[in-house]
């Protein structure tokens, strides 16, 4: 079956009524588009879990800052639409314009407070604002049964689930692990920007993250030396650290020690070049 593409809220509204008629499960992945296996994760597992799956494509300028990338994000609708069709997607959104979204007169936006404190919330004041609110307004549109989101932007995902459970918003909210390329490099859009050097430097952050997960292994739990073994990767390689974080799993405050038995999640933003790149791994106790 082809791939609907709809560019108007109006649209959405409309195909999603025909889906409540026939009782039909909807799963729906919000994306910002340039997609990759990592985006095309969440769509199978969306089609494995629902009736129908729908992606949104939209680079939303609101959980961007001033002095980010957000006109020269990479797009390509033609090529998406297609991947999507290959990962078996119902239905395309891609508003036409920012406008569709965000129309004259728009003033509502989503604040979710505790979680999105910390980590990238203070490196990219607004952020998650901007994500918060854009998301709730899909998941307000679509109504969907179940809704999917990567681990590697794990933060987010927290927000995502706060959000969902104090708006009442009833979406079941997967978080999919972080696919990878062969050489471990966390897949991203923005990938894109790395030059073949500049890529090469950016393993630096998988390396580090594997070699803290190593050194729990062997027994050792203080935040102080795994964040070390991920910062010592970041600097032989050259990269600018932006953050190196120990945090538990759920509320995201900052750890001492990862305790027997507890879940812990380190996490690393740096700049490869000008492009600033995350990832995080599990460090369970
Ligand atoms: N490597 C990945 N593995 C699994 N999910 C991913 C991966 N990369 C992105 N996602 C998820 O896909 C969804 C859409 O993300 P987005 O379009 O911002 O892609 P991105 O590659 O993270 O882009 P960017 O480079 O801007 O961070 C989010 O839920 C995000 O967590
Ligand atoms: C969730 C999201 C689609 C909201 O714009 C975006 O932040 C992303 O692509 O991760
Ligand atoms: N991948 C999360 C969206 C962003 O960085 O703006």
């Amino acid at each position: 079956m082809a791939t609907a593409v709809l560019r108007t809220v109006a649209e959405v509204k409309a195909w999603v009524a025909g889906l409540r008629r026939e009782g039909r499960r909807l799963a729906l992945v919000p994306t910002m588009g340039y997609l990759h296996e990592g985006h095309l994760s969440l769509m199978r597992e969306g089609r494995s879990r629902a009736d129908v799956v729908a992606t949104s494509i939209f680079v939303n300028p609101t959980q961007f800052g001033p002095r980010e990338d957000l006109s020269r994000y990479p797009r390509d609708l033609e090529g998406d639409v297609a991947k999507c069709a290959s990962a078996g997607v119902d239905v395309v959104f891609a508003p036409e314009d920012p406008k569709a979204m965000y129309p004259p007169g728009y003033q509502t936006y989503v604040e979710v407070t505790d979680v999105s404190q910390g980590l990238c919330g203070d490196r990219r004041p607004g952020h998650f604002r901007g994500v918060a609110t854009i998301v709730t307004q899909l998941l307000c549109l679509f109504r969907p049964e179940v809704a999917l989101f990567g681990e590697k932007d794990y933060q987010q995902l927290q927000v995502i689930k706060a959000l969902n459970r104090d708006l009442h918003l009833g979406a079941d909210i997967i978080g999919m692990p972080t696919v990878r390329e062969p050489d471990g490099l966390a897949m991203s859009s923005r990938n894109a920007y790395l030059s073949p050097e500049e890529r090469k430097r950016a393993l630096s952050l998988s390396r580090g993250l594997k070699a803290a997960q190593a050194l729990l292994r062997e027994g050792t739990r203080e935040a102080g030396v795994l964040v070390g073994a991920v910062r010592r990767e970041l600097e032989a390689a050259g990269l600018r650290e932006d953050y190196v974080e120990l945090v538990d799993a759920e509320r995201l405050k900052p750890l001492a020690l990862v305790e027997p038995g507890q879940s812990a999640r380190l996490l690393v933003a740096a700049f490869s070049g000008t492009t600033r790149l995350i990832d995080n791994m599990p460090l369970a106790g």
